[in-house]
């Protein structure tokens, strides 16, 4: 795939595993965290392992002045993005809406809602001056129906989804694709950040039932990327055998 693909959120779990997959596939890579350590091991595995071209854009996806000033700090060389993987996100606590910290909560929809907007607008304009492009955005299964504890998580989540529906009616007349990944239980830092650190209460997420990983939703994202061009995948639910809706997971 000669394509530069540039993914959000790209230090851990999913982010990281669609860079894996991209660069496997002979892609260029544009990765972005706050970590710069986890991003730089990652960067020298992906060069080493598959000789793939990668750039580092470290930032908050909150600040919006330094996205765009690191954006436009690109090399003439990485400025034209193919594919654009809206993927960093997070939640904290299990907090019933009445109870919980609003502080916290700005964060969860300042990076799952705002920053995934304000991505859109830095890298799409020029998709459509270019006439190409793709924006993966990483939903949830939990933006189809709320459940408890995760009342700001998945009404981000279903924000998500508005972007993409309302993205993909607003560049119909353009060749740009827009998909909308939703997965199910995935095993990655997430449950660590969501628990406060708390190894234990995340392991407890998916006891009982074979999650997936990572890698397998890299492979949904890369499936997406990698159909036909007047063919569009608008939106994945992908989930564990075992689990059947946000809430509804057979253990043993
Ligand atoms: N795990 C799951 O079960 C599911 C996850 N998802 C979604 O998948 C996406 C990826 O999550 P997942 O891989 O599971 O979790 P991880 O915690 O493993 O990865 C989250 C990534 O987002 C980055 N990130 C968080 N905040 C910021 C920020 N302000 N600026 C830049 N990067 C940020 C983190 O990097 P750093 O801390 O270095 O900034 C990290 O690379 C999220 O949008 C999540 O909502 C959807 C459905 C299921
Ligand atoms: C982290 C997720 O989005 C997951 N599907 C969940 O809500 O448990």
């Amino acid at each position: 795939m000669d394509k530069i693909v540039f993914i959000t959120g790209a230090s851990s779990g999913i982010g990281a595993g669609c860079a894996r997959k991209f660069a496997s596939q002979g892609a260029s890579l544009i990765l972005n965290a706050r970590n710069e350590e986890k991003l730089s091991a990652l960067k020298e595995e992906l060069e080493q392992q598959y000789g793939a071209r990668v750039c580092l854009l470290p930032f908050d996806v909150r600040d919006r002045k330094t996205a765009a000033e690191a954006l436009a700090s690109l090399p003439d060389e990485w400025k034209a993005i193919d594919i654009l993987i809206n993927n960093a996100g997070l939640v904290i606590g299990v907090d019933k809406e009445h109870e919980g910290n609003l502080d916290e909560w700005d964060i969860v929809i300042d990076t799952n809602i705002k920053s995934l907007l304000a991505m859109t607008r830095l890298v799409v304009p020029g998709m459509v001056a270019r006439g190409r492009g793709h924006i993966i955005n990483i939903g949830s299964i939990a933006g189809d129906a709320a459940y408890a504890g995760g009342s700001v998580y998945c009404a981000t989540k279903a924000a998500v989804k508005a972007l993409s529906d309302g993205l993909r009616i607003d560049l119909v007349d353009t060749p740009l694709r827009v998909t909308n990944i939703k997965p199910g239980l995935v095993e990655t830092n997430f449950s660590v950040v969501r628990f406060r650190g708390d190894k234990d209460k995340a392991d407890n997420v998916y006891k009982g039932i074979r999650p997936l990983t990572g890698d397998d939703i890299a492979e949904t994202v890369y499936f997406a990327a990698s159909v036909p061009e007047y063919m569009q995948i608008a939106e994945m639910l992908v989930m564990p055998t075992y689990q059947a809706t946000g809430t509804i997971v057979s253990r043993n």
